[in-house]
């Protein structure tokens, strides 16, 4: 096993015991039923071996030791350094929707995961949301759309029915994920060696529409798993960490700095909805943006050559429609630094800047960020000592980012946290 031998962690069966208790709250205080769920053991490819067991996952972990911290010597530093973390492949063949999964962590976020990974509790948590975690169009034989070749762009996903706005149109689970934070700790080759792994113990089905995903192609030691991770993956967080995530089939949307849709993510289900922005036409062509939407195109090309490729969207395709677009989003920008200097604001001001912003934010097809906007204009107000404003854009904005954002997610999280102290 890679990480054996040279591991300075305790690894004997009466540590391997104690381990079980629940260090985060990974499922977060809007799920106060999920506490009570039962703390799985930490698994690891050296647990595996000494017990025999490495429930929920399928297959024995294999894991890699992160780099030997190297520090100067010095008598002033008595402070410990801290110990090695594993990064381990952990594959499930059945997860609780039927499909099978791989993912590139440690042992603990593991661990923290397992109990999403079996059952998340999808009517409890339907409950919480009001809506069922399912497209529009179902079954998936009524699909509004079909992949189809895009000059310039591969494949791309375009609508064959009207279809309209806020309707879900793929809730999918993923396939693989990796973490991100902290991914400096191992070794490239190491992390590239267990993506490959994690890629091969994948179901055949899962395993075939990993590897039917976009490649760039760019990598001369042909590491074909990274590759597909880099060019298609979506930035989740799982267990409060950020991972990269691979839905393949909403892999295959293309981007667009001024998209017709967005995605939304549960933390608590991994599940990840693509939700139309605004109606959309039969033979338009679905896009989301990999890129934040508040950014000028120039930062945008930058972002992009991350995924490999100069944008042809339909806005950097028009030279006077990215300008006026970068106006408008440089103006959004400026009137948001205003937002900072409650000093020079009064009530009337923030009205007016308030419905321009608004307005901007409509036009440059951004209304996913509109929840976001107005917590800020909340905050805004709490600092001017406007009460009454402040607690209406604050509950405005949980609205907008329960829609946006997900019942679940980190930034509704934020919203709601704001809301408290009106309570
Ligand atoms: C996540 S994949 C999207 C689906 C991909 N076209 C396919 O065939 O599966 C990302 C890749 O699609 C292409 N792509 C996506 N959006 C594009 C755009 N706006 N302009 C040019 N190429 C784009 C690029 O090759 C990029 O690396």
């Amino acid at each position: 096993s890679p990480s054996s031998s040279s591991n300075p962690t305790n690894t004997t069966v009466e540590h391997y015991q104690k381990q079980k208790q629940c260090i985060n709250n990974s499922p977060g205080p809007l799920l106060s039923h999920l506490f009570q769920r039962t703390c799985p053991l930490l698994v690891d490819d050296e647990t595996s071996i000494l017990t025999g067991v490495w429930a929920p996952w399928s297959i024995p972990p294999t894991c890699f030791l992160s780099k030997p911290i190297k520090r100067k010597k010095s008598p002033q530093n008595k402070t410990p350094l801290p110990p090695r973390r594993k990064l381990c492949t952990f594959t499930i063949h059945s997860h609780w929707a039927g499909g099978g999964l791989s993912i590139l962590t440690t042992p603990q976020h593991a661990a923290n995961l397992a109990s999403i990974i079996l059952d998340p509790g999808v009517p409890y948590l339907e409950s919480l949301r009001g809506s069922p975690f399912r497209p529009a169009f179902f079954p998936p034989s009524r699909k509004p759309f079909e992949i189809r070749h895009v000059e310039g762009k591969g494949l791309g996903v375009f609508a064959t029915v009207p279809i309209k706005r806020d309707t879900v149109l793929m809730v999918n689970t993923p396939v693989l994920l990796q973490l991100m934070d902290g991914a400096r700790e191992w070794e490239v080759k190491d992390v590239f060696k267990l993506l490959h792994r994690a890629g091969n113990q994948l179901p055949k089905k899962e395993q075939v529409e990993m590897l039917q995903c976009a490649k760039k192609g760019t990598d001369r030691r042909n590491y074909i798993v990274n590759d597909i991770m880099e060019t298609n993956t979506f930035d989740v967080s799982v267990d409060g960490v950020s991972h990269s995530g691979l839905y393949p089939e909403i892999a295959r949307i293309n981007h667009a700095c001024k998209p017709n849709c967005f995605t939304r993510y549960s933390p608590n289900t991994l599940l990840m909805e693509v939700v139309a922005y605004k109606d959309i036409a039969p033979g338009e062509e679905l896009s989301l943006s990999y890129a934040p939407l508040n950014i000028l195109s120039k930062d945008r090309k930058e972002l992009l050559k991350f995924w490999g490729f100069e944008c042809t969207c339909a806005l950097c395709r028009d030279a006077e429609a990215t300008k006026v677009s970068d106006r408008q989003r440089n103006r959004i920008q400026r009137i948001l630094e205003q937002f900072d200097n409650t000093k020079n604001l009064t009530v009337e001001k923030m009205a007016t800047l308030t419905k321009e912003v608004e307005d901007l934010v409509l036009k440059e097809g951004m209304a996913g960020q509109i929840g976001d906007l107005y917590n800020i204009i909340g905050h805004t107000y709490l600092l001017m000592g406007e009460k009454k404003l402040a607690e209406e854009y604050g509950k405005l904005g949980v609205e907008k980012l329960r829609h946006y954002a997900g019942f679940d997610s980190e930034r509704t999280a934020l919203g709601l946290d704001f809301m408290k102290r009106f309570d």
